[in-house]
């Protein structure tokens, strides 16, 4: 099976490159920077321990030839318009399409591109960075990928592509319920993001303040609500699980964003908050915590334009 990444940045980098050291046929699409950097240092995987360096095979833009099997998107929201053009001539009739970007705006541009029938769910659990040189560094034990059909039928080759990403070092999980876990992990991202962005700390600088497991809870209950109204309640069990995680005293836990926020770069404000709110107020849902929390990072955005 061929597959293509698109990206090689904190989880293309590590979910590719997990798939390199397996041996499968992998090519990442990477844009020039990119691509020096990886020619000159190799595809490093640092951080708790490993050293890893591969010399993966890169495709530029404009050099993509015939269909591939498995497209892999691990571009940011901001990159993906770009890269759904650049990947065009990579999808032909039984490419499946894998995305792992949080939130669920992008399945929509996805499908609007290359069909409905042509576009998984996909959910990405991992703690990764791109260094100041250029490596993938893993921050935190946590390596899972999970991915199925958003209706039935399931595309016939999605049994294959299981079968590829199983067993590469990192957890594989082929989902019966994806937009339930596409929405599950929704609700923990941006109760992760909104604490933290809205008050410039991670969990534990906010928890360790008076109010500061108050105001958690009650990003974690806005967040949830919506996802209720929209038919995709989150589970006891895991929302029990998201609560700990955003309330956990001295925790240094931090989203991506709010890694990207604290180095003032860009952030996915609009497609982790703005559309949760969008939809909320579709739903009739009160979100004022999200509604604060998207006001402030539409000014952080508009200090940085
Ligand atoms: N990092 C994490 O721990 C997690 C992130 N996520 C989500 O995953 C998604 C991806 O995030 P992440 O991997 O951190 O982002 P990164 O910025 O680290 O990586 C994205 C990569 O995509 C590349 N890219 C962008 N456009 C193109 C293009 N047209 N062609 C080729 N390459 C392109 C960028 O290349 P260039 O270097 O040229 O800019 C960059 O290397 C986000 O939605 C994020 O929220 C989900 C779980 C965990
Ligand atoms: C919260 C986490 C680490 C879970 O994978 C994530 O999705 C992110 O940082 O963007």
């Amino acid at each position: 099976m061929r597959i293509l990444v698109v990206g090689a940045g904190a989880t293309g980098g590590l979910f590719g490159g997990r798939l390199v050291q397996a041996g499968r046929d992998v090519t990442f699409l990477v844009r020039p920077g990119r691509a020096r950097v990886v020619e000159e240092r190799g595809l490093r995987i640092t951080g708790l321990g490993e050293n890893t360096v591969l010399s993966p095979k890169l495709v530029r833009a404009g050099e993509l030839s015939g269909p591939y099997d498995l497209v892999l998107f691990t571009v940011k929201a901001a990159g993906l318009a770009a890269a759904i053009e650049d990947v065009a001539p990579a999808v032909g009739p039984g490419t499946l399409i894998l995305p792992v970007l949080n939130g669920l705006h992008h399945i929509d541009e996805l499908v609007a591109r290359f069909g409905e029938e042509r576009v998984l769910g996909g959910v990405a659990i991992v703690m990764t960075t791109v260094d100041g040189d250029g490596d993938i560094r893993r921050l935190f034990d946590l390596q899972s990928l999970t991915y199925g059909a958003r209706a039935e039928p399931a595309p016939a080759a999605l049994a294959q592509v299981h079968a590829e990403l199983s067993g590469a070092g990192f957890d594989a999980t082929l989902s019966t319920g994806i937009l339930a876990d596409m929405w599950g992990k929704w609700v923990f991202i941006a109760s992760l993001g909104a604490v933290t962005s809205l008050m410039r700390g991670t969990v534990g600088e906010v928890a360790d303040q008076p109010g500061g497991i108050e105001f958690a809870e009650a990003v974690v209950a806005e967040c949830a609500a919506v996802a209720e109204a929209a038919g995709y309640p989150v589970p006891a069990a895991s929302l029990a699980n998201t609560r700990a995680a955003v309330t956990e005293p001295g925790s240094p836990r931090a989203p991506s964003l709010y890694r990207d926020l604290t180095a003032g770069l860009e952030v996915e404000g609009e497609q982790i908050f703005g559309d949760l709110v969008d939809r909320a107020h579709k739903l009739g849902v009160a979100v004022p915590l999200l509604e604060l929390v998207r006001l402030n990072l539409r000014v952080y955005r508009s200090r940085r334009a």
